[in-house]
Protein backbone atom coordinates (compact mmCIF):
# COMPACT_ATOMS: atom_id res chain seq x y z
CA UNK A 1 0.00 0.00 0.00
CA UNK A 2 1.14 4.10 -0.40
CA UNK A 3 1.37 4.72 3.13
CA UNK A 4 1.90 2.19 6.09
CA UNK A 5 -1.62 3.56 7.70
CA UNK A 6 -3.66 2.03 5.28
CA UNK A 7 -4.56 -1.55 4.69
CA UNK A 8 -7.18 -4.00 3.28
CA UNK A 9 -9.32 -6.08 5.87
CA UNK A 10 -10.51 -9.95 5.19
CA UNK A 11 -13.79 -8.36 4.17
CA UNK A 12 -11.95 -6.31 1.23
CA UNK A 13 -12.56 -3.22 3.12
CA UNK A 14 -9.99 -0.57 2.86
CA UNK A 15 -8.76 0.33 6.58
CA UNK A 16 -7.12 3.49 7.62
CA UNK A 17 -5.19 4.19 10.63
CA UNK A 18 -6.55 0.32 11.66
CA UNK A 19 -9.94 1.45 10.99
CA UNK A 20 -12.54 0.29 8.60
CA UNK A 21 -13.61 3.04 6.26
CA UNK A 22 -16.76 1.47 5.49
CA UNK A 23 -17.89 1.86 9.08
CA UNK A 24 -16.49 5.14 9.61
CA UNK A 25 -18.73 6.58 6.31
CA UNK A 26 -21.67 5.14 7.73
CA UNK A 27 -20.89 6.65 11.00
CA UNK A 28 -19.86 10.34 9.89
CA UNK A 29 -21.61 10.51 6.25
CA UNK A 30 -18.93 11.39 2.62
CA UNK A 31 -17.70 13.29 2.53
CA UNK A 32 -15.09 13.13 4.86
CA UNK A 33 -11.61 13.65 5.82
CA UNK A 34 -9.77 11.74 8.25
CA UNK A 35 -6.71 12.53 10.05
CA UNK A 36 -4.51 9.85 11.31
CA UNK A 37 -3.65 11.58 14.84
CA UNK A 38 -0.64 8.72 15.44
CA UNK A 39 0.89 9.57 12.65
CA UNK A 40 0.91 13.37 12.67
CA UNK A 41 2.44 13.47 15.74
CA UNK A 42 4.79 10.04 15.23
CA UNK A 43 6.11 12.34 12.53
CA UNK A 44 6.24 15.70 14.19
CA UNK A 45 8.53 13.63 16.66
CA UNK A 46 10.84 11.95 13.78
CA UNK A 47 11.57 15.73 13.08
CA UNK A 48 12.18 16.58 16.55
CA UNK A 49 14.26 13.91 17.28
CA UNK A 50 16.29 14.19 13.56
CA UNK A 51 16.78 17.90 14.63
CA UNK A 52 18.31 17.31 17.88
CA UNK A 53 20.70 14.66 16.88
CA UNK A 54 22.01 16.77 14.53
CA UNK A 55 21.76 20.40 14.43
CA UNK A 56 22.07 20.35 18.19
CA UNK A 57 19.38 22.23 21.19
CA UNK A 58 18.00 25.00 20.02
CA UNK A 59 16.80 24.22 16.38
CA UNK A 60 13.48 23.33 15.64
CA UNK A 61 10.80 22.22 13.28
CA UNK A 62 8.22 24.70 12.60
CA UNK A 63 4.90 22.87 11.21
CA UNK A 64 3.57 25.04 8.27
CA UNK A 65 -0.29 25.49 8.98
CA UNK A 66 -1.06 26.47 5.71
CA UNK A 67 -0.92 22.43 4.89
CA UNK A 68 -3.94 22.19 7.40
CA UNK A 69 -4.65 24.23 9.41
CA UNK A 70 -7.63 24.13 12.39
CA UNK A 71 -7.77 24.29 16.02
CA UNK A 72 -7.30 20.81 16.95
CA UNK A 73 -3.64 20.36 14.95
CA UNK A 74 -2.74 23.51 16.52
CA UNK A 75 -3.30 22.22 20.35
CA UNK A 76 -1.26 18.82 19.10
CA UNK A 77 1.08 21.14 17.97
CA UNK A 78 1.03 22.70 21.08
CA UNK A 79 1.69 19.14 23.16
CA UNK A 80 4.15 17.92 20.36
CA UNK A 81 6.42 21.44 21.50
CA UNK A 82 6.07 22.17 17.82
CA UNK A 83 6.91 25.83 16.38
CA UNK A 84 5.08 26.95 13.73
CA UNK A 85 4.73 29.08 10.07
CA UNK A 86 1.85 31.17 9.84
CA UNK A 87 1.06 33.09 6.75
CA UNK A 88 -2.40 35.01 7.84
CA UNK A 89 -4.02 36.59 10.70
CA UNK A 90 -6.70 33.47 10.20
CA UNK A 91 -4.14 31.25 10.85
CA UNK A 92 -2.97 33.43 14.19
CA UNK A 93 -6.14 33.43 15.37
CA UNK A 94 -7.05 29.82 14.94
CA UNK A 95 -3.68 28.71 16.60
CA UNK A 96 -4.43 31.30 19.88
CA UNK A 97 -8.38 29.96 20.16
CA UNK A 98 -6.35 26.85 20.65
CA UNK A 99 -3.94 27.76 23.10
CA UNK A 100 -1.06 28.25 20.87
CA UNK A 101 1.52 30.37 22.26
CA UNK A 102 3.09 32.38 19.90
CA UNK A 103 6.79 32.83 21.18
CA UNK A 104 7.49 29.76 18.46
CA UNK A 105 5.44 31.51 15.56
CA UNK A 106 6.95 32.97 12.45
CA UNK A 107 4.83 34.92 11.18
CA UNK A 108 5.51 34.88 7.11
CA UNK A 109 3.46 36.11 3.33
CA UNK A 110 5.23 38.12 1.07
CA UNK A 111 2.33 40.71 1.87
CA UNK A 112 1.27 41.35 5.46
CA UNK A 113 -1.24 43.90 5.78
CA UNK A 114 -0.62 46.98 8.12
CA UNK A 115 -3.98 45.56 10.08
CA UNK A 116 -1.90 41.53 10.02
CA UNK A 117 1.22 43.38 11.63
CA UNK A 118 -0.91 44.66 14.27
CA UNK A 119 -2.65 41.98 15.29
CA UNK A 120 0.51 39.82 15.24
CA UNK A 121 2.28 42.11 17.68
CA UNK A 122 -0.84 42.84 19.58
CA UNK A 123 -0.71 39.10 20.05
CA UNK A 124 3.52 39.35 20.74
CA UNK A 125 4.19 36.83 17.78
CA UNK A 126 7.87 35.52 17.86
CA UNK A 127 8.73 36.35 14.63
CA UNK A 128 8.16 37.93 11.30
CA UNK A 129 10.12 36.60 8.44
CA UNK A 130 9.97 39.53 6.44
CA UNK A 131 9.48 39.57 2.49
CA UNK A 132 10.55 42.90 1.26
CA UNK A 133 11.87 46.34 2.43
CA UNK A 134 8.23 47.75 2.00
CA UNK A 135 7.14 45.14 5.22
CA UNK A 136 10.72 46.18 6.85
CA UNK A 137 9.55 49.80 7.04
CA UNK A 138 5.58 48.36 8.26
CA UNK A 139 6.91 46.66 10.99
CA UNK A 140 9.65 48.85 11.91
CA UNK A 141 7.31 51.60 12.21
CA UNK A 142 4.44 49.73 14.31
CA UNK A 143 7.24 48.25 16.74
CA UNK A 144 8.08 51.87 17.10
CA UNK A 145 4.93 52.61 17.87
CA UNK A 146 4.39 50.36 20.48
CA UNK A 147 7.89 50.59 22.00
CA UNK A 148 9.06 46.82 21.38
CA UNK A 149 11.89 45.75 19.32
CA UNK A 150 10.35 42.98 16.54
CA UNK A 151 12.16 40.05 16.24
CA UNK A 152 12.43 39.44 12.47
CA UNK A 153 13.91 36.90 9.77
CA UNK A 154 14.31 38.29 6.01
CA UNK A 155 13.36 35.86 3.82
CA UNK A 156 15.91 35.40 0.84
CA UNK A 157 15.53 33.75 -2.66
CA UNK A 158 19.03 31.84 -3.13
CA UNK A 159 17.90 31.10 -6.80
CA UNK A 160 17.62 27.41 -6.52
CA UNK A 161 15.23 25.31 -9.19
CA UNK A 162 14.16 22.47 -6.88
CA UNK A 163 12.83 20.71 -9.72
CA UNK A 164 9.27 20.17 -8.34
CA UNK A 165 6.11 21.79 -10.40
CA UNK A 166 6.34 25.39 -11.47
CA UNK A 167 3.36 26.64 -8.93
CA UNK A 168 4.78 25.75 -5.83
CA UNK A 169 8.48 26.50 -7.05
CA UNK A 170 9.72 29.78 -4.69
CA UNK A 171 13.01 29.94 -4.58
CA UNK A 172 14.50 30.71 -7.76
CA UNK A 173 15.21 34.82 -8.30
CA UNK A 174 11.97 35.41 -10.07
CA UNK A 175 9.42 34.86 -7.62
CA UNK A 176 7.21 36.73 -5.80
CA UNK A 177 8.37 35.76 -2.56
CA UNK A 178 11.34 36.82 -0.77
CA UNK A 179 14.53 39.51 -1.92
CA UNK A 180 17.06 37.62 -4.11
CA UNK A 181 20.75 37.24 -3.53
CA UNK A 182 21.85 37.81 -6.63
CA UNK A 183 20.12 41.17 -7.54
CA UNK A 184 21.95 42.59 -4.13
CA UNK A 185 18.45 43.40 -2.84
CA UNK A 186 19.07 40.45 -0.08
CA UNK A 187 22.11 42.71 0.77
CA UNK A 188 20.24 45.91 0.54
CA UNK A 189 17.31 44.64 3.18
CA UNK A 190 19.92 43.56 5.95
CA UNK A 191 22.42 46.59 6.00
CA UNK A 192 18.46 48.17 6.28
CA UNK A 193 16.99 46.42 8.89
CA UNK A 194 20.54 46.54 10.71
CA UNK A 195 20.00 49.86 11.52
CA UNK A 196 16.58 49.92 12.65
CA UNK A 197 15.82 50.56 16.02
CA UNK A 198 12.95 48.54 16.73
CA UNK A 199 13.56 45.53 14.67
CA UNK A 200 16.15 42.31 15.90
CA UNK A 201 17.31 40.70 13.15
CA UNK A 202 17.11 37.10 14.04
CA UNK A 203 18.36 35.45 10.56
CA UNK A 204 18.09 34.36 7.14
CA UNK A 205 14.63 32.03 5.67
CA UNK A 206 14.76 30.77 2.12
CA UNK A 207 12.00 28.25 0.84
CA UNK A 208 12.97 26.36 -2.62
CA UNK A 209 9.45 24.81 -3.40
CA UNK A 210 7.12 21.77 -2.33
CA UNK A 211 6.74 18.47 -3.01
CA UNK A 212 10.67 17.91 -3.40
CA UNK A 213 12.67 14.55 -3.73
CA UNK A 214 15.11 16.26 -5.89
CA UNK A 215 18.90 15.51 -4.35
CA UNK A 216 20.73 17.93 -2.15
CA UNK A 217 18.23 20.82 -2.70
CA UNK A 218 18.43 21.50 0.73
CA UNK A 219 21.78 21.31 1.25
CA UNK A 220 22.62 23.26 -1.94
CA UNK A 221 20.29 26.22 -0.38
CA UNK A 222 21.80 26.32 3.32
CA UNK A 223 25.56 26.33 1.48
CA UNK A 224 24.31 29.48 -0.67
CA UNK A 225 22.14 30.45 2.42
CA UNK A 226 25.66 30.41 4.89
CA UNK A 227 27.97 32.05 2.12
CA UNK A 228 25.71 35.10 2.28
CA UNK A 229 25.52 35.03 6.37
CA UNK A 230 29.37 34.75 5.96
CA UNK A 231 29.39 38.19 3.81
CA UNK A 232 27.41 39.91 6.20
CA UNK A 233 29.38 38.88 9.00
CA UNK A 234 32.29 40.43 7.03
CA UNK A 235 30.97 43.23 5.61
CA UNK A 236 28.78 44.33 8.55
CA UNK A 237 29.63 42.34 12.13
CA UNK A 238 26.33 40.49 11.75
CA UNK A 239 26.42 37.01 13.34
CA UNK A 240 23.14 35.48 11.65
CA UNK A 241 21.48 33.53 15.19
CA UNK A 242 19.01 31.74 13.06
CA UNK A 243 18.61 29.85 9.68
CA UNK A 244 15.39 28.57 8.11
CA UNK A 245 15.63 26.63 4.95
CA UNK A 246 12.00 26.19 4.84
CA UNK A 247 8.93 23.71 3.98
CA UNK A 248 9.38 21.12 1.22
CA UNK A 249 10.27 17.65 1.71
CA UNK A 250 7.80 15.43 -0.47
CA UNK A 251 5.47 12.48 0.00
CA UNK A 252 4.00 9.09 -1.75
CA UNK A 253 1.24 10.13 -3.33
CA UNK A 254 1.88 7.29 -5.97
CA UNK A 255 3.70 3.56 -6.27
CA UNK A 256 6.54 5.49 -8.25
CA UNK A 257 6.80 8.71 -5.90
CA UNK A 258 10.27 7.42 -3.19
CA UNK A 259 9.98 7.08 0.25
CA UNK A 260 11.36 9.78 2.00
CA UNK A 261 13.70 8.98 5.52
CA UNK A 262 13.73 12.47 7.14
CA UNK A 263 16.31 11.38 9.54
CA UNK A 264 18.63 11.12 6.83
CA UNK A 265 17.81 13.76 5.01
CA UNK A 266 18.05 16.34 7.79
CA UNK A 267 21.50 14.53 8.72
CA UNK A 268 22.26 15.04 5.14
CA UNK A 269 22.04 18.85 5.22
CA UNK A 270 23.36 18.96 8.90
CA UNK A 271 26.35 17.73 7.34
CA UNK A 272 26.67 20.30 4.57
CA UNK A 273 25.82 23.19 7.14
CA UNK A 274 28.98 21.82 9.34
CA UNK A 275 30.99 21.40 6.36
CA UNK A 276 30.25 25.01 5.02
CA UNK A 277 30.62 26.37 8.47
CA UNK A 278 34.04 25.49 9.61
CA UNK A 279 34.92 26.16 5.64
CA UNK A 280 33.76 29.80 6.03
CA UNK A 281 34.70 30.21 9.58
CA UNK A 282 31.41 31.00 10.86
CA UNK A 283 29.59 29.52 14.18
CA UNK A 284 26.60 27.28 13.04
CA UNK A 285 23.44 29.32 13.58
CA UNK A 286 19.98 27.55 14.88
CA UNK A 287 18.45 25.51 11.83
CA UNK A 288 15.14 25.66 11.51
CA UNK A 289 12.45 23.80 8.78
CA UNK A 290 9.24 24.35 8.50
CA UNK A 291 7.30 20.88 6.84
CA UNK A 292 3.94 20.86 6.27
CA UNK A 293 3.00 18.13 3.57
CA UNK A 294 5.73 16.06 5.19
CA UNK A 295 3.84 15.75 7.87
CA UNK A 296 -0.06 15.68 7.43
CA UNK A 297 0.16 14.62 3.85
CA UNK A 298 0.26 11.05 4.44
CA UNK A 299 -1.96 11.39 7.51
CA UNK A 300 -5.15 12.08 5.64
CA UNK A 301 -7.71 10.20 3.83
CA UNK A 302 -10.93 11.48 1.84
CA UNK A 303 -14.14 9.11 1.71
CA UNK A 304 -16.41 9.80 -0.99
CA UNK A 305 -19.43 7.56 -1.98
CA UNK A 306 -20.00 6.96 -5.91
CA UNK A 307 -23.18 8.14 -7.56
CA UNK A 308 -23.61 8.16 -11.32
CA UNK A 309 -21.59 5.64 -13.30
CA UNK A 310 -21.22 6.99 -16.73
CA UNK A 311 -19.82 5.04 -20.25
CA UNK A 312 -19.34 6.77 -22.91
CA UNK A 313 -18.82 4.24 -26.00
CA UNK A 314 -15.88 4.54 -27.72
CA UNK A 315 -14.59 7.55 -24.98
CA UNK A 316 -14.56 7.70 -21.60
CA UNK A 317 -15.54 6.23 -18.51
CA UNK A 318 -17.12 8.95 -15.33
CA UNK A 319 -16.99 7.58 -11.90
CA UNK A 320 -19.19 10.64 -10.26
CA UNK A 321 -18.46 11.42 -6.57
CA UNK A 322 -20.43 13.23 -3.77
CA UNK A 323 -16.89 15.73 -3.52
CA UNK A 324 -14.83 16.88 -5.51
CA UNK A 325 -12.74 20.05 -6.75
CA UNK A 326 -14.04 22.02 -3.56
CA UNK A 327 -12.84 19.89 -0.89
CA UNK A 328 -9.96 19.03 -3.16
CA UNK A 329 -8.86 21.30 -5.87
CA UNK A 330 -5.39 19.98 -6.24
CA UNK A 331 -5.99 17.63 -9.39
CA UNK A 332 -7.63 20.55 -11.21
CA UNK A 333 -4.69 23.03 -10.11
CA UNK A 334 -1.91 21.19 -11.17
CA UNK A 335 -2.73 17.88 -12.08
CA UNK A 336 -1.93 16.50 -9.15
CA UNK A 337 -1.43 12.44 -8.67
CA UNK A 338 -3.56 10.26 -6.09
CA UNK A 339 -4.15 7.08 -5.45
CA UNK A 340 -7.73 6.21 -5.62
CA UNK A 341 -9.65 3.02 -4.17
CA UNK A 342 -12.40 1.29 -3.85
CA UNK A 343 -12.82 0.77 -0.19
CA UNK A 344 -15.57 -1.35 -0.11
CA UNK A 345 -14.56 -3.74 -3.31
CA UNK A 346 -10.66 -4.42 -2.55
CA UNK A 347 -10.86 -7.95 -3.16
CA UNK A 348 -11.95 -7.63 -6.96
CA UNK A 349 -9.70 -7.28 -10.31
CA UNK A 350 -9.45 -3.61 -11.03
CA UNK A 351 -10.24 -3.43 -15.13
CA UNK A 352 -12.78 -0.36 -15.38
CA UNK A 353 -10.58 2.58 -16.26
CA UNK A 354 -12.48 5.65 -15.59
CA UNK A 355 -12.03 9.37 -14.32
CA UNK A 356 -12.80 10.24 -10.85
CA UNK A 357 -15.02 12.97 -10.72
CA UNK A 358 -16.40 15.93 -8.43
CA UNK A 359 -20.03 17.01 -9.25
CA UNK A 360 -19.59 21.23 -9.53
CA UNK A 361 -20.76 22.82 -12.42
CA UNK A 362 -16.75 22.56 -14.06
CA UNK A 363 -15.46 20.24 -16.66
CA UNK A 364 -12.44 20.43 -14.85
CA UNK A 365 -13.25 19.35 -11.54
CA UNK A 366 -11.86 15.97 -11.68
CA UNK A 367 -9.93 14.12 -9.09
CA UNK A 368 -7.72 11.83 -10.85
CA UNK A 369 -8.09 10.32 -14.07
CA UNK A 370 -6.73 7.01 -15.66
CA UNK A 371 -8.05 4.83 -12.28
CA UNK A 372 -8.41 1.67 -12.52
CA UNK A 373 -11.37 0.35 -10.06
CA UNK A 374 -13.32 -2.68 -10.17
CA UNK A 375 -15.93 -3.00 -13.27
CA UNK A 376 -18.69 -3.27 -10.96
CA UNK A 377 -18.26 -0.14 -9.30
CA UNK A 378 -21.82 1.56 -8.55
CA UNK A 379 -23.89 3.96 -6.94
CA UNK A 380 -23.16 3.78 -3.22
CA UNK A 381 -19.90 2.42 -3.31
CA UNK A 382 -16.94 3.96 -1.50
CA UNK A 383 -14.29 5.75 -3.08
CA UNK A 384 -11.36 6.30 -0.67
CA UNK A 385 -8.77 9.26 -1.79
CA UNK A 386 -5.21 8.51 -0.23
CA UNK A 387 -2.55 11.38 1.11
CA UNK A 388 -4.92 14.06 0.99
CA UNK A 389 -3.73 15.34 4.91
CA UNK A 390 -2.18 18.22 3.27
CA UNK A 391 -3.61 21.52 1.29
CA UNK A 392 -7.12 19.74 0.77
CA UNK A 393 -8.87 21.01 4.21
CA UNK A 394 -6.71 24.04 3.99
CA UNK A 395 -7.41 24.80 0.66
CA UNK A 396 -11.03 23.58 0.35
CA UNK A 397 -14.24 26.16 -0.77
CA UNK A 398 -17.35 26.11 -1.13
CA UNK A 399 -18.08 26.22 -4.88
CA UNK A 400 -21.17 25.96 -6.01
CA UNK A 401 -22.65 25.84 -2.30
CA UNK A 402 -21.40 22.84 -1.27
CA UNK A 403 -20.23 22.42 2.32
CA UNK A 404 -16.83 21.63 3.66
CA UNK A 405 -16.74 18.19 5.05
CA UNK A 406 -15.92 17.51 8.23
CA UNK A 407 -12.54 16.09 9.95
CA UNK A 408 -12.24 13.13 11.84
CA UNK A 409 -9.76 12.26 13.56
CA UNK A 410 -8.70 8.93 14.50
CA UNK A 411 -6.45 7.62 17.65
CA UNK A 412 -5.72 5.00 19.57
CA UNK A 413 -8.80 2.65 17.37
CA UNK A 414 -11.12 5.67 18.58
CA UNK A 415 -12.54 8.12 16.65
CA UNK A 416 -13.79 11.86 16.72
CA UNK A 417 -15.14 14.85 14.82
CA UNK A 418 -12.23 17.98 15.21
CA UNK A 419 -14.10 20.31 12.34
CA UNK A 420 -17.96 19.40 12.16
CA UNK A 421 -19.65 19.07 8.93
CA UNK A 422 -20.76 22.84 7.39
CA UNK A 423 -24.19 22.70 7.21
CA UNK A 424 -27.08 24.91 5.24
CA UNK A 425 -27.25 27.55 7.83
CA UNK A 426 -23.22 27.86 7.93
CA UNK A 427 -23.44 28.75 4.15
CA UNK A 428 -25.70 31.69 4.24
CA UNK A 429 -24.09 32.52 8.00
CA UNK A 430 -22.45 35.95 6.53
CA UNK A 431 -25.09 36.45 4.28
CA UNK A 432 -27.76 39.94 5.01
C1 LIG B 1 7.50 29.53 3.36
C2 LIG B 1 6.98 28.15 3.33
N1 LIG B 1 7.31 27.33 4.35
C3 LIG B 1 6.84 26.08 4.41
C4 LIG B 1 6.04 25.56 3.41
C5 LIG B 1 5.57 24.16 3.56
O1 LIG B 1 5.98 23.38 2.55
P1 LIG B 1 5.65 21.83 2.54
O2 LIG B 1 4.24 21.66 2.85
O3 LIG B 1 5.98 21.43 1.16
O4 LIG B 1 6.54 21.19 3.54
C6 LIG B 1 5.69 26.37 2.32
C7 LIG B 1 4.91 25.83 1.19
O5 LIG B 1 5.45 25.40 0.19
C8 LIG B 1 6.17 27.70 2.29
O6 LIG B 1 5.84 28.50 1.30
N1 LIG C 1 -0.84 24.25 -2.36
C1 LIG C 1 0.32 23.54 -2.85
C2 LIG C 1 1.48 23.70 -1.94
C3 LIG C 1 1.76 25.13 -1.67
C4 LIG C 1 2.88 25.24 -0.80
C5 LIG C 1 2.93 26.58 -0.12
N2 LIG C 1 4.01 27.40 -0.57
C6 LIG C 1 -0.03 22.09 -3.07
O1 LIG C 1 -1.14 21.71 -2.84
O2 LIG C 1 0.79 21.32 -3.50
Amino acid sequence: MIAKNISIGENGHVYFAGQDTIVLAQEYGTPLYLLDEEMIRSNCRVYKNAFKKHFGEGSCPLYASKANAFKRIFEIMSEEEMGIDVVSSGEIYTALQAGYDLKKAYFHSNNKTDKDISYAMDNNIGYFVADNIEEIKAIEREAEQRGIKQKLLLRLTPGIDPHTYEAVSTGKVDSKFGSAIETGQADEITRYTLNQSHIELAGFHCHVGSQVFAEDVFERAAVIMLKFSAEMKRKYGYITQQLDLGGGYGVRYVDSDPFMDVDKKVSEVAAAITDSCNSLGIEMPEIHMEPGRSIVGAAGMTLYTVGTVKTIPGYKNYVSIDGGMPDNPRYALYKSSYTCLLANKMQEDCDFKCSIVGRCCESGDIIQENVMLPQSVTRGDLVAVCTTGAYNYSMASNYNRIPRPPIVMLCDGRSYVAVRRESMEDLCRNDL
